[in-house]
Order: structure tokens, then C-alpha cells, then sequence
């Protein structure tokens, strides 16, 4: 005789349009560093949480990367941009080990955003630098961007050529490398995100985000991790660039280097 569930007891209906969640993604550790100054670490850690990841918190004055698997240097200003934006978190004793286990053998994935992407070029994993955006305003709206290099750690989840909305917030956002940089960069397809509906900072060539030659580490100066939920999207119909968001274009960020380590 069939057995009656009560509502509390009827499992619930499994949805086989999505795909069940991976569960080993949940043991991938992301480290999340904090500098004196850093401000985007919870949202960092809270990205990669909500993409099904393990953050860790991680401090700029250890020695120690706890076994991570991947590393974020997220927004913020870190020695309240003293000097020139991420010049000094770069001597942080912590940077010594990123550095090391983003060169190393199997390469750790590394992302960089905003005052992270500062921090990548001063430490010279990324080339090129950041300067005054070109207006010498501080910028903060929500920003179109192409994907343009969906070959890396931190970008696999997306399609070439894909374009997203995510937040935009920073007073140093200028692009800026000399020729040769630049074509080796475009030659090597290193350019990860290009601004798209027009160029905010006047970075050179559109210049949103780009890697190394490998592709494990990665910066960028808009925010995804501020755009992985719904409920916080952008209507930019007027702007030229794309339409109404959802605001979760920036989750795929984080679900790819998930992705990617268990691969
Ligand atoms: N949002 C941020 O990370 C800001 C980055 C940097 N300190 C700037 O203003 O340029």
C-alpha cells in the first residue's frame, strides 16, 4: 500500500533543469587577504561563499597561507593609498608568499580587484600600472564590461565576448603601460575585460582587466563581488551600454576559479 507523506515529509521536488551543485566546490579553499585599509574583504569572502566555495580570512602581516588554494587581494584603500595606491601593501610579508605560489609550479590562481589589481601590478605580477582617472573625479556607478579572455582561472564560467554589469568605484582607475606592454599584452590575448558602452578612466585600449601569461592571475578594477546577488541590479538602458541587470554578473568570477580547481 502507497505510504502518505505529511507535507513536512514529501521530499522536495528535485528541479532537473539545474544541475545539482557540486559539492567538492566546497572544498576549495579562497583566501581573502586584509590589509590596514582594506575595506571589500567581507563582500570578497561573502562572493566566494555564495558561489559555493570555502573563504578564509587571511592577514597581511602573516607569513602563513594557511593551504589555500586560491588567493583574493580585494578592494579598498590600503595604506590609505599613501605614496601611490598598493605601494606599500606590496611589502607586506603575506605578498612575499602570493607571489611565490602564483610563480611556482601549478601556478595558485590569484584575483586582484580594484586596489587587489593595484597591488598586483606594484608587486609585478601584472604589468602596467594604475593612475588619477582621467577626469580626476573618483568614480562610482555601475559599469559594462566585455569579456574578453574567457581562458583563465577566474573566467572560464563565461562565454567570449560576454558582456556584464558590475559596480565601478575608485580614484585610480587609469590603465596605463607603455607600447610594448600594451601590444604584448594584445598580441598574448591578456586582456581579460575591456569596458564596454564607453571608457570611464581613460585607460589605455579600454583596459578593464588583464593576466598573466599564464592565466592564473588576475586584476581588474571594477568590483564583482559586489554583484552576486539579485535584487541589487543596475538599469543602464540610457547609458549606451546594456540594458537592466540582475546584479549577479560578478558570481561566475568566483564560480569559475571553483571550477577550475576541481577540474
Ligand atoms: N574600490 C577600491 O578598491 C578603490 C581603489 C583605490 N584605492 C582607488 O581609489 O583607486
Amino acid at each position: 500500500m502507497a505510504q502518505h507523506l505529511t507535507a513536512e515529509q514529501t521530499p522536495l521536488v528535485a528541479d532537473l533543469s539545474q544541475p545539482a551543485p557540486d559539492s567538492r566546490l566546497a572544498d576549495v579553499r579562497v583566501g581573502v587577504v586584509t590589509f590596514p585599509g582594506t575595506l571589500d574583504d567581507r563582500d570578497a569572502a561573502r562572493a566566494v561563499e555564495i558561489a559555493g566555495g570555502t573563504a578564509v580570512p587571511l592577514w597581511y602581516a602573516d607569513t602563513d597561507l594557511q593551504g589555500v588554494d586560491a588567493v583574493i587581494l580585494p578592494g579598498g584603500f590600503s595604506y590609505g593609498d599613501y605614496l601611490r595606491a598598493g605601494a606599500i601593501a606590496r611589502f607586506a610579508p603575506l605578498m612575499d608568499r602570493i607571489v611565490d605560489a602564483a610563480s611556482a609550479d601549478g601556478g595558485m590562481p590569484v584575483l586582484g580587484i580594484c586596489n587587489g589589481f593595484q597591488v598586483l601590478t606594484e608587486a609585478h605580477l601584472l604589468p602596467g600600472s594604475m593612475i588619477k582617472n582621467e577626469r580626476l573625479k573618483f568614480l562610482c556607478r555601475d559599469q559594462g564590461l566585455r569579456v574578453e579572455n574567457a581562458d583563465t582561472a577566474w573566467t572560464g564560467r563565461f562565454a567570449q565576448g560576454q558582456e556584464i554589469v558590475v559596480p565601478l568605484k575608485n580614484q585610480d582607475g587609469q590603465y596605463v603601460a607603455d607600447r610594448r606592454a600594451l601590444d604584448e599584452l594584445e598580441a598574448e590575448h591578456r586582456v581579460v575585460f575591456r569596458y564596454a558602452g564607453g571608457n570611464p578612466n581613460g585607460s589605455r585600449n579600454d583596459i578593464a582587466g588583464i593576466t598573466n601569461a599564464r592565466g592564473n592571475v588576475v586584476g581588474l578594477m571594477p568590483h564583482p563581488e559586489h554583484a552576486v546577488e539579485p535584487g541589487f541590479g543596475a538599469d543602464l538602458s540610457g547609458s549606451g551600454a546594456v540594458g537592466m541587470r540582475e546584479g549577479t554578473d560578478g558570481l561566475d568570477v568566483f564560480v569559475s576559479v571553483l571550477e577550475h580547481l576541481t577540474r
